[in-house]
């Protein structure tokens, strides 16, 4: 086994320390469920805390006849109203705690007719309305800023039809992505997306926002996996996209103007994506390195030699799994000693036997030169899914103290780490960061180097106006001047919706106005994010 070559190796030149980790301590995560309740802190009001956002007063408020009519088309199931704001606070808060909205009511229609006629009344009433998966975004975009009306997608949730020679899957919006992953993998085939919420986010979720997650560096993203979508307009009109060709050269493609919308024209209750065949091999080696330099030359080394095989290049550095080992408390750290740079390598194909001596050639030569300096390879899916969560717990532990403030940008690769340390570096200037009372506990990275992708999240004791006016638009601004995105993967929602132009053009911005206007010309969708 791999494994049992690299120790072998270790006893003549190869330092190698990993050992077995311990599969039992590891309980509950991120991955599996939203872990709700998790931070010290109350939400705000967002109103309270952004003052300078106004309530549209073109917006009707719900009357007694908007309720009646909304009874009178959903069953007593389908509708959630409550005048106390803390019956409702799963969907007015997202999942940080750091945004709270006001609705007093959600509705969660079980089909698309239903979804059409909810838009087709609030149209026609001029009743603002946000659409909502999961609700596990980061950037605000998915609970509302006043009394918005909430439309959960929840109950749109059943397979619609799985083509085993195609691979192509047809499902509602509100299919947890687990559930439409575990099912596809009993027919032998792979979801193409995978991210740590994959517990709680919607299929539906993930399209509308059109999240990135962990494999896009192999499926590449949903853009090229979706096929079709059934979408409703915001007057209800149902636009049946549903299409199952690959190729399809007749015009527009009109789908990608819903990837991605964050739910701005239209609201996607339905799905056909093409799988990928599951693997029949996975390995999982989580390396460390002494320098970001590093990183990139092992990411190098990576596509070269492992090439078809390699399916996900996470990079983590040492704060952040510090802050991952605080909340895996019973877990052993996979190495014995720490390194500034960890690197997680994911390979995934049809022959375990290939795959070992391709991945363990690869790892005999970085450790070699000195590239890699020490590492773990896992043994079975246990500590294969043991290794995974040192990456997938810190969105998680980085706002165990009370919050986060969380930059999800694109970089060129040899940019990326410099955005950490000189936000770290800022925040220190300006006296932030240190032991309680100071609100900042650090500023970590990690993310998608495969992607050029970085999370740099700034772990808080508390959700703070000096450290977020420290943050941005400084972090927005170095983004900018190295020609990155201000959101590699999460959206604009509202966090970012005054920061559009750090990374769209003024003609660009106002084409996407254009259409917001010409398809929701009353803009009850998803109002005060970023169009
Ligand atoms: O919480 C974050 O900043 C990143 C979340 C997600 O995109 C991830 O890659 O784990
Ligand atoms: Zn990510």
């Amino acid at each position: 086994m791999l494994r049992n070559i690299l120790l072998k190796s270790s006893g003549n030149h190869l330092k190698f320390s990993g050992r077995y980790l311990k599969s039992s301590a590891l309980l509950g995560s991120y991955r599996s469920k939203v872990s709700y309740y998790s931070t010290k802190i109350q939400t705000k009001l967002t109103s309270e805390n952004y003052p300078n956002v106004h309530r549209d007063s073109r917006f009707k408020k719900l009357t007694s006849d908007d309720l009646n009519y909304f009874r009178s088309i959903l069953s007593e199931q389908e509708v959630l109203q409550s005048s106390e704001l803390e019956d409702l606070s799963f969907y007015n808060e997202d999942w940080m705690r750091k945004y709270k909205g006001q609705s007093k009511l959600v509705l969660r229609p079980k089909t698309v007719e239903k979804v059409s006629l909810i838009l087709n009344y609030c149209n026609d009433e001029k009743i603002a309305v946000v659409p909502q998966g999961g609700n596990t975004g980061l950037v605000g975009g998915s609970v509302p800023i006043f009394d918005e009306l909430i439309l959960s997608l929840a109950n749109l949730n059943k397979i619609r039809n799985f083509d085993p020679v195609s691979g192509i899957l047809k499902c509602d919006a509100g299919v947890i992505l687990e559930n439409a992953n575990n099912y596809v993998m009993e027919q032998n085939y792979m979801f193409p997306l995978d991210l740590g919420a994959k517990g709680s986010c919607h299929v539906g979720g993930v399209v509308a926002t059109n999240a990135g997650g962990l494999r896009l560096l192999r499926y590449g993203s949903l853009h090229g996996s979706v096929l079709g979508l059934e979408v409703v307009m915001p007057n209800g009109q149902i636009v049946n996209s549903m299409h199952s060709m690959r190729k399809d050269n007749t015009g527009y493609d009109l789908k990608q103007l819903f990837i991605g919308s964050e739910g701005t024209i239209g609201i996607i209750t339905g799905v056909s994506i093409l799988t990928v065949p599951k693997p029949k091999a996975f390995n999982v080696a989580y390396l460390a390195v002494e320098s970001f330099e590093g990183v990139q030359n092992v990411f190098v080394r990576a596509r070269q030699e492992l090439s078809e095989i390699l399916s996900a290049f996470e990079f983590m550095d040492s704060k952040s799994q510090i802050l991952a080992k605080s909340q895996l408390k019973d877990a052993t750290f996979p190495l014995e000693e720490e390194h500034p740079f960890y690197i997680l390598i994911e390979t995934s194909g049809s022959n375990k036997d290939h795959d070992d001596s391709k991945l363990e050639t690869f790892l005999e030569s970085v450790m070699e030169e000195g590239i890699v300096t020490d590492g773990v390879v896992a043994q079975d899916e246990t500590e294969l899914q043991n290794l995974w969560k040192w990456r997938e717990m810190i969105p998680e532990a980085s706002q165990a103290e009370g919050g986060v403030y969380k930059y999800d940008v694109s970089l060129p690769l040899k940019d990326l780490y410099s955005l950490v340390e000189a936000t770290n570096a800022r925040l220190s200037e300006a006296g932030l960061t240190g032991d309680s009372p100071k609100p900042v506990v650090g500023a970590i990275g990690y993310g998608h180097v495969g992607d050029g992708n970085l999370h740099l999240n700034v772990a808080v004791r508390e959700y703070n106006k000096d450290v977020e006016k420290t943050l941005e638009p400084f972090v927005y601004e170095f983004v900018s001047s190295k020609h990155g995105s201000v959101s590699a993967e999460h959206g604009l929602g509202f966090q970012k919706k005054n920061y559009i132009g750090y990374s769209k053009s003024p003609q660009e911005i106002k084409m996407i106005k254009d259409l917001k206007a010409h398809y929701d010309p009353n803009a009850i969708l998803n109002p005060y994010k970023y169009v």
